[in-house]
């Protein structure tokens, strides 16, 4: 059976990186707009009718509006932006966070993809406060560094004409639309403390959480914390738990593009508590476009 796929944005660097996961697949039938009417409702509306699944790769004003325009049909709408991530009526398309989860985005009519920064905060998270390693109200500080494609086409022209610097730290005023969803799927009561930068490589993250154990006051070791993490993820799947003895190994952030995969590492010092939690993920792959096609596949029986 073939299903209908429509990509809102399919211009942009999501929508070209979802269309070249789906372009050669047999089961999937992309169905296009004339390049010249890709921002016409008209036409936008016709592609909506038309499609099984419409995956939105828009800024977040244009994705709401999308949804606006298909709500009398019946299409099924993956949002690539920020605009619906903590709305109740939309799934969270982290399938990983739990067996109910991935059932949920298996019926949802709406699933809302996750952020880049978020799906690498959360997953080292989720399973450490659900396991009560990590207090809720815990002041967690969270550091990251992205490839430049996570700007979209503008960061991108600025790092291709020479002009973006080759390393800034940004959004310190603490208003990053990433933290209302890593606070909700976090399962925290306290917002983080969140600092986002931007390197010069083009794909690529590494989303780094710095804890001191003995300020937990759960008794939580560096063993521990890797136990939980290991029993949550298991074997197999697209999120993957590094073993706890590699302690000094280089943490590359480009080492997983290109693929939908996530690595967790829990680095740091047993004997005085001094521990780094790390995740490694593209931030095109699992951070946006093959999050994307996974959550798709689900909602398709793939
Ligand atoms: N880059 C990343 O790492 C990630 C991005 N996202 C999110 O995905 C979404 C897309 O991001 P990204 O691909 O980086 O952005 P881009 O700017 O690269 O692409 C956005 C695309 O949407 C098109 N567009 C803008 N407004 C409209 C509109 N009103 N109607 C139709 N098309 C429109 C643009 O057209 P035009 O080409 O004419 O400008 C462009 O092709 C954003 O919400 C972003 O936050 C999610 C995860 C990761
Ligand atoms: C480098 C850079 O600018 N990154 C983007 C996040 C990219 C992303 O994940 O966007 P969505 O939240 O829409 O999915 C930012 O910090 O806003």
């Amino acid at each position: 059976m073939t299903t209908k796929v429509f990509i809102d944005g399919e211009a942009g660097t999501t929508g070209l990186q979802i269309r070249d996961r789906l372009i050669s697949r047999p089961d999937i039938q992309l169905v296009q707009v004339d390049p010249a009417r890709r921002k016409e409702d008209s036409a936008r509306y016709e592609a909506f009718a038309e499609a099984d699944v419409a995956i939105l790769c828009l800024p977040d004003d244009a994705a709401k509006a999308a949804v606006a325009l298909s709500a009398d049909l019946k299409v099924r709408i993956i949002d690539a932006s920020t605009a619906h991530r903590v709305n109740p009526d939309w799934a969270f398309g982290l399938p990983e966070l739990s067996a109910a989860q991935a059932e949920r985005i298996k019926s949802a009519r709406y699933v809302a993809n996750p952020g880049c920064y978020s799906t690498g905060a959360i997953a080292l998270l989720a399973p450490l406060v659900a396991a009560g390693q990590i207090p809720a109200d815990f002041p967690i500080t969270i550091n990251a560094v992205s490839g430049y494609t996570g700007g979209g086409k503008a960061m991108i022209g600025e790092y291709e004409d020479g002009t973006a610097p080759a390393h800034f730290v940004y959004a310190t005023g603490q208003k990053h639309k990433h933290l209302p969803e890593i606070v909700k799927y976090a399962g925290l009561s306290v917002t983080p403390i969140f600092v986002p930068a931007v390197g010069n490589f083009a794909q690529g993250m590494a989303v780094q959480i710095p804890l001191h154990l003995s300020s937990l006051g759960t008794g939580a070791t560096m063993q521990s914390l890797h136990d939980a993490l290991s029993a949550h993820y298991g074997t197999g799947g697209n999120i993957r738990v590094m073993p706890i003895e590699d302690q000094d190994s280089r943490i590359v952030p480009t080492e997983l593009n290109d693929t939908n995969f996530l690595n967790i590492s829990v680095r740091g010092d047993a004997a005085t508590g001094r521990v780094v939690l790390i995740a490694v993920l593209d931030n095109l792959g699992k951070g946006a476009s093959g999050a994307a096609v996974q959550n798709l596949d689900l909602m398709i029986g793939a």
